[in-house]
């Protein structure tokens, strides 16, 4: 009875999905892009706050997963001080064995000189930087001030393009902070100018703590698109109070076309305690697809990564499509 009901749903969601756009669609979908870049943070950001050491074999088989399912940006780890971020601590045995497809970026994140000296040498080509909007967060996560973060960012970002390294820049708490609350868009700008000025060729805005809503991502986000050009922007919105996709909804009607997530919604920053993961990437596919925007992914085989690290995590997924779609929501 369960399987009948499963495989009806099934097939209503998929010819949902594939039935043309309306009117009312078409106009809506003048102000959308046409395409999203979605870069999927799971294996780094959904695993860094995982108490268990998750095995490497099984991290390299969810990128493996993740690539086949169409991903063509993967975060693969962090070159992190593993007193910090234990979970990150074979970062090298990562990099070292990925099943590279040259048509797949694999970023991964760099805090300082050490670590991009690390991640060159087992064989990063692209890497990510990370400052924070709060003054107070950037000390517990990387222990140092806005400005010396920025200054230090400055040093990696040209180090790294001197060797052809593609840097990415993120900005935490744009919306809020764990330790301050409300954090102002101009701190936002600030970190944002500095980052982008300084030869990053993204900023990722991160709602690290999943508290914005449409109305603060729009204000947030206006403010920033008058120093860095929208199509440098991406967001990147953790779920923790439900409004991820409302919030990736704003944005990509504002002109963002780069999206992050992570799959079955896994993750949380250990320095923003109480956060959940970012929003599912297969909630993100699904909407986008829904609204007849291209990604690129195959939403079944992402489904199929999706159980694949759930049923290793030995945890359901955060995401709503996959509980919706998945073969696994029959068995838990
Ligand atoms: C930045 C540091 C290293 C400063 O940490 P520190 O303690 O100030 O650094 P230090 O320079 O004094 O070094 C202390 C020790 O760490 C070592 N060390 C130093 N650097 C490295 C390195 N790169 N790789 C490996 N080891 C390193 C260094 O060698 C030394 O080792 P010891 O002599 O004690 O044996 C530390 O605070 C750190 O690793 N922080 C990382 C925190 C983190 O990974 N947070 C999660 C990612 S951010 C996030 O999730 C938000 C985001 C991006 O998703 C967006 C959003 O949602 O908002």
């Amino acid at each position: 009875m369960l399987d009948i009901l499963y495989k009806s749903i099934k097939h209503v969601c998929s010819s949902v999905i594939s039935q043309r756009p309306t009117v009312e669609q078409e106009t809506l979908q003048g102000r959308l892009p046409n395409h999203v870049k979605v870069v999927e943070v799971g294996p780094r950001d959904g695993l860094q706050n995982e108490p268990m050491q998750v095995e490497t074999e099984t991290k390299l088989e969810l990128i493996k997963k993740l690539s086949q399912a169409g991903l063509s940006t993967i975060e693969v780890t962090s070159f992190v001080s593993p007193k910090w971020v234990p979970q990150m601590a074979d970062h090298k045995e990562i990099m070292e064995n990925l099943n590279l497809d040259d048509s797949i970026s694999y970023p991964v994140l760099v805090p300082n000189l050490k670590g991009l000296e690390t991640a060159v040498k087992a064989g990063a080509k692209e890497i990510a930087v990370f400052g924070s909007a709060s003054e107070s967060f950037s000390k517990k996560n990387i222990n140092c001030s806005i400005d010396e973060s920025l200054s230090r960012f400055k040093e990696v970002i040209s180090a790294a393009l001197d060797k052809g390294i593609k840097v990415r820049g993120y900005v935490s708490c744009v919306c809020g902070c764990p330790y301050e609350g409300y954090i102002s868009p101009k701190a936002v700008v600030h970190v944002a100018k500095v980052l982008h000025e300084s030869g990053c060729y993204e900023i990722s805005l991160g709602d690290t703590i999943g508290v914005g809503t449409p109305g603060s991502m729009a204000v947030m986000l206006e403010e920033v698109s008058k120093v860095v050009p929208i199509n440098k922007l991406a967001v990147h919105c953790h779920d923790t109070y439900g409004q991820a996709l409302a919030n990736i909804l704003t944005a990509l009607q504002m002109g963002v076309s780069v999206v992050d997530s992570s799959v079955a919604g896994l993750g949380g920053c250990p320095y923003a305690k109480g956060a959940s993961g970012n929003v599912a990437t297969e909630d993100l596919v699904y909407m986008l697809h829904g609204m007849g925007i291209k990604t690129g992914i195959n939403l079944k085989r992402l489904i199929e990564a999706a159980d694949f690290i759930t049923l290793a995590l030995n945890k359901p997924t955060n995401s709503k499509v996959g509980k919706a779609m998945s073969s696994r929501s029959s068995l838990l």
